[in-house]
């Protein structure tokens, strides 16, 4: 066992969480294994991000203790499968994927300690929201582990597995949902003169300090956003046209419809 971490799929998020663990100095980049399917891809990780990247699983299986399940949920099962024979009661095993429970990650890999994970993009960032449940085998040191990796890439909360689909709700695609308003903010600005680049710059370093204050003062959003109404100005004008076109309820319901997705999911 020479490698800290692994991860089994090196997509869009496994490359952000090693981004991240690399910069924060977590793990160094020779800590770290992947394995990839598709031939451009192991090459641009490798390249990229200085790690082993190999075509199959069994080498990363028999490199390490930790396994990042990072492939899409309809892929675990089969690579579970294939790397069966060399999983032992030793190996935790953390899973990304959306809506695969831990009941049935545990049905794949019975003598595996496993932990459910739902992180989400910013991780490359070092600016992820993520939350975690442990699975029956999964022990308080397992937990630290997977923690570490999460606190160092943003913040993290251990929740009840029931919950996890709510969390994938909120801020497991809530990055998209944000890229949105940065993307229509920015829309609206040229729309009223300003250049592309000035506009979009402008629009996610707004949400950024919104999501900063919140964060930092503790403060109550709808506090927040009444001191920035001035009687008579403004905003209070832009409020009344987002609470007449439902901004808030557009919200709620695609917080809804993904953690519902997310439920439909894991009865698969
Ligand atoms: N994207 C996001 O923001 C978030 C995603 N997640 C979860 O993370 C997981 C990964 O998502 P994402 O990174 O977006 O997906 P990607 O499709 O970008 O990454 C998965 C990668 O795994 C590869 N792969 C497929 N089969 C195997 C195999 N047998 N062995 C090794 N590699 C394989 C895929 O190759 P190929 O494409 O050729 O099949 C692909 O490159 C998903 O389960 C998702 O639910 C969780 C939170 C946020
Ligand atoms: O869209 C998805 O299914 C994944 C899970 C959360 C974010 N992306």
């Amino acid at each position: 066992m020479t490698k800290k971490i692994g991860f089994i799929g090196a997509g869009n998020m496994a490359e952000a969480m090693i981004k991240g663990i690399i910069d924060t100095g977590l793990y160094t980049s020779d800590e770290i294994i992947a394995s990839e399917v598709y031939a451009p891809r192991r090459k641009y990780i490798a390249e990229k991000l200085g790690i082993e990247v190999h075509e199959g699983n069994e080498v990363l299986a028999k490199s390490t203790k930790f396994i990042v399940l990072s492939v899409k949920p309809q892929q675990i099962e089969e690579v579970l499968a294939g790397i069966k024979g060399h999983l032992k009661k030793d190996h935790l095993i953390m899973s990304i994927a959306a809506g695969v429970t831990l009941a049935t990650l545990e049905s794949y890999a019975p003598l595996c300690k496993i932990i459910r994970v739902m992180p989400n993009q910013p991780c490359m960032v070092l600016a992820s929201a993520s939350a975690f449940s442990r699975g029956t085998k999964a022990t308080s040191e397992d937990c630290s582990t997977v923690e570490n990796v999460l606190k160092a890439v943003g913040i993290c909360y251990e929740v009840k597995e029931s919950l996890l689909d709510a969390v994938t709700g909120v801020s497991g695609s809530g990055p998209a949902y944000a890229y949105m308003m940065i993307e229509a903010l920015s829309d609206g600005g040229v729309l009223m003169g300003l250049s592309r680049d000035v506009a979009t710059k402008l629009a996610a370093q707004t949400l950024l300090g919104a999501a900063k204050t919140i964060l930092e003062t503790g403060e109550h959003p709808g506090k927040m956003k009444d001191i920035v109404c001035s009687p008579g100005g403004t905003t209070i004008e832009a409020v009344k046209v987002l609470e007449d076109l439902g901004l808030r309820s557009a919200l709620i319901n695609a917080v809804e419809a993904a953690a519902l997705k997310s439920a439909e999911m894991g009865k698969k």
